[in-house]
């Protein structure tokens, strides 16, 4: 295993370019601390509160006529963050994740042009099977994002590790707090867990080519 670049909550508010710096060196950065736990608390109280009200759907792998539901492969449920019935909280993540956006334009040249997120849930046993964010026949997600919105008492025992593959070998990352980000065209896995895992995906996207 090795050991990913990590930056404190500090560091990610004040120097933007250090979160640059780690995506350009190695492909990915642990965030530690981001969201803080009054955040990180009140996004998981709107996931609770949606997923009680039955608004996260079963997520499926692949899109338009190869979209499928696959137990296999992966195992969470869904609700984008732009849904209307998602809080105050969901707005202030996508807020926060476009002056991210916009902070790696800047240093990285990345054209990035739109933020896409959603609430995750996985539960007992569910995973996510080793896959890149980019689909087949897009380039458009290029920057990917996971905020864990599971309690600091998560251990290792409990599983659900993203186990990230890297160009120098494979690097995990608890869900316990916390973010990472990633380029999108690496490949990774969300390992199998014992409890409930709670999570937001974001995806920083370019605008689509027109197909010609
Ligand atoms: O929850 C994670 O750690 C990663 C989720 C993921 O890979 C995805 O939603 O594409
Ligand atoms: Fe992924």
């Amino acid at each position: 295993m090795i050991a990913l670049p990590v930056l404190s909550a500090d560091d990610f508010s004040r120097a933007p370019d250090a979160l640059a710096d780690a995506l350009s060196g190695c492909g990915a950065c642990r965030i530690l601390g981001w969201p803080d736990p009054s955040l990180r608390c009140e996004l998981r109280g709107d996931l609770k509160r949606l997923q009680a009200a039955g608004a996260l759907s079963r997520a499926a792998v692949g899109r338009s006529d190869g979209r499928a539901l696959r137990d296999d492969i992966r195992g969470d449920a869904t609700l984008w963050l732009d849904d209307p019935r998602c809080g105050a909280p969901a707005r202030a993540f996508l807020a926060r994740m476009d002056e991210v956006r916009i902070a790696l334009n800047r240093t990285l040249y990345l054209g990035l042009s739109e933020c896409e997120a959603h609430y995750a849930a996985y539960p007992p046993g569910g995973g996510y099977a080793r896959h890149r964010d980019r689909f087949r026949d897009s380039d458009a997600r290029v920057v990917s994002w996971v905020s864990y919105l599971n309690d600091d008492d998560w251990h290792d025992d409990d599983g659900g590790a993203l186990r990230l593959h890297l160009h120098d070998g494979a690097g995990d990352v608890s869900p316990a707090g916390g973010s990472i980000c990633f380029m999108s065209e690496l490949e990774h896995e969300v390992l199998p867990s014992m409890r409930e895992r709670l999570s937001i995906a974001c995806w920083m996207r370019r605008r689509e080519r027109d197909p010609s």
